[in-house]
């Protein structure tokens, strides 16, 4: 099929759904009316569209975990207790790292071997091997919106299962889970692939069930300058609205100073509007704010500092949900008393700041202009180099570095692009690739870079980056010089 960032007619999106529920025995069980009807049932406490609308509306920021262990009762436990006990607002499934890649006979293997062990050795919920039956019997035995959170390339029949079985949320995109996430898969498959799970949450909307679609917005979650991660925000929010998607969360992982994140988030939602107004989408838009997502401090209570930092930033911001971390984020899967902690840890710094927003300063109204500016640049060039199609645009944009993503895997991406911090810790860019700024652009970036050499006797350069990439986990934001 042609990529074109066109909806899907029935007859396409049916075709490609008849060869994708063969992928694995448990597709069989997905069948279309029978999902409708039970997603119709699930009661507003327990849809992720309705209980985001309400946090909007009431102006406060939901906590929400990452979690997914390999068995379904040890998963219930784990959620039932996150819920309970960490005081969680949405529940995740995290699903693991076979299921992302397609690997279902790994997640058999998994699955006996957890067996086996009593302990999960799994990374996360292989949601397609436990089926519909088995998502059901999690989503019925917990009391919130359940949503897949991955990292998938081809998430068509994970999507077709998760949805089936009373998940309204699914995280993820044609971009957002290939460029961080993958080596060499094409761009034009993981975008055609995602415009199947954006036309399947469609469908659902055109049956009257309203589903949320999430972009995965910190991409490589490494010092990702604001405009880079919101020009790629709003093309998969606009592709996903193309598909028929009404409900969306855009995101972006903190990057540590608060200004800039606040101004991000500003600028992501406004601009995000703006381009949906713009295309004549009808999209509910919410957003969604990462804690810190590069390298954490191994002591736990310096943890809990940037865990605390980002929850404050999130409320700072008037973000509508705030993505947990926890306390073993530096040694690995959380036991779910960490991963509790960090929620709750999370929720009261929350509470504190309930209804207080960063007050518009000139600082911040600075930022939000120039995050616009950059982003206006970028997405401008993509519709150029796409003929006006957005979807042919972003995998043109890859080809030439106009879409440039720090320190991701994938083969696709130029790696040109270099950030580091300016003297106060926000992300600036010291190597611009072909991300097509202006000069004045550009030139204020460098002239921030060269006042922080300035400060710290030393030359603008790599070692500023690297330091950078450590200074979180030593303690610090910026990575001052020895
Ligand atoms: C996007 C990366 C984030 O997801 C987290 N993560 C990945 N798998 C799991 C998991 N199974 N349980 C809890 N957190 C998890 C990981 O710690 C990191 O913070």
């Amino acid at each position: 099929m042609e990529l074109k960032n066109k909806k899907w007619s029935q007859e396409q999106f049916f075709k490609v759904r008849e060869e994708i529920l063969n992928h694995w025995p448990t597709g069989k069980d997905v069948n279309l009316e029978d999902a409708a009807e039970y997603l119709k049932k699930v009661p507003e406490h327990k849809s992720f569209p309705a209980k985001l609308k309400k946090a909007k509306e009431e102006g406060i920021t939901l906590a929400q975990p990452r979690a997914g262990v390999a068995l379904v009762e040890d998963h219930i436990n784990l959620l039932t207790y996150l819920q309970n006990e960490g005081e969680a607002d949405l529940l995740p499934s995290t699903i693991d790292s076979y299921t992302r890649q397609n690997r279902y006979n790994e997640c058999e293997v998994g699955l006996e071997e957890s067996r086996k062990a009593g302990r999960s050795m799994l990374n996360g919920f292989p949601a397609v091997n436990h089926g519909v039956e088995g998502c059901r019997r999690v989503f019925e035995a917990v009391n919130l919106p359940l949503q897949a959170r991955h990292g998938t390339p081809d998430a068509r029949l994970l999507s077709e299962i998760i949805h089936a079985s009373g998940w309204t949320s699914n995280e993820g995109g044609g971009i957002s889970y290939n460029i961080p996430y993958a080596k060499s898969v094409s761009l034009e498959k993981t975008i055609l692939d995602w415009q199947y799970c954006d036309r399947l949450a469609g469908l659902y909307e055109e049956m009257g069930i309203s589903l949320n679609r999430e972009p995965f917005g910190p991409l490589t979650g490494t010092l990702v300058p604001p405009s880079v991660s919101n020009a790629v925000a709003i093309i998969e929010g606009l592709l996903a609205a193309e598909q028929g998607v009404r409900n969306l969360t855009l995101g972006y992982g903190q990057c540590g100073n608060l200004v800039q994140d606040v101004a991000a988030m500003r600028a992501l939602e406004e601009q995000a509007n703006e381009y949906f107004k713009m295309y004549g989408y009808d999209v509910y838009l919410t957003t969604v704010f990462h804690q810190w997502m590069g390298g954490f401090p191994q002591d736990e209570s310096k943890a809990f500092g940037v865990i605390s930092w980002g929850s404050a930033t999130a409320a700072l911001a008037g973000a509508t949900k705030v993505i947990v971390k926890t306390p073993h984020e530096a040694v690995g899967i959380p036991t779910k008393e960490a991963n509790a902690a960090g929620i709750k840890a999370t929720k009261q710094t929350l509470n504190l700041l309930r209804g207080q927003r960063l007050p518009m300063s000139k600082e911040l109204e600075e930022e939000i202009k120039l995050i616009k500016a950059e982003t206006k640049c970028i997405l401008d060039k993509v519709f150029e180099v796409g003929n006006g199609d957005l979807a042919v645009g972003a995998v043109k944009a890859f080809e030439l570095g106009i879409l440039d993503i720090p320190f991701a895997p994938s083969k696709y991406n130029a790696g040109k692009i270099l950030p580091a911090r300016d003297n106060n810790g926000a992300v600036r860019i010291l190597e611009f690739g072909n991300i097509p700024f202006t000069k004045e652009i550009k030139d204020f970036h460098r002239s921030l870079l060269e006042a922080r050499a300035k400060v710290e006797n030393r030359e603008v350069g790599f070692q500023m980056v690297v330091d950078d990439i450590y200074a979180v986990g030593k303690g610090f934001l910026v990575g001052r010089p020895n």
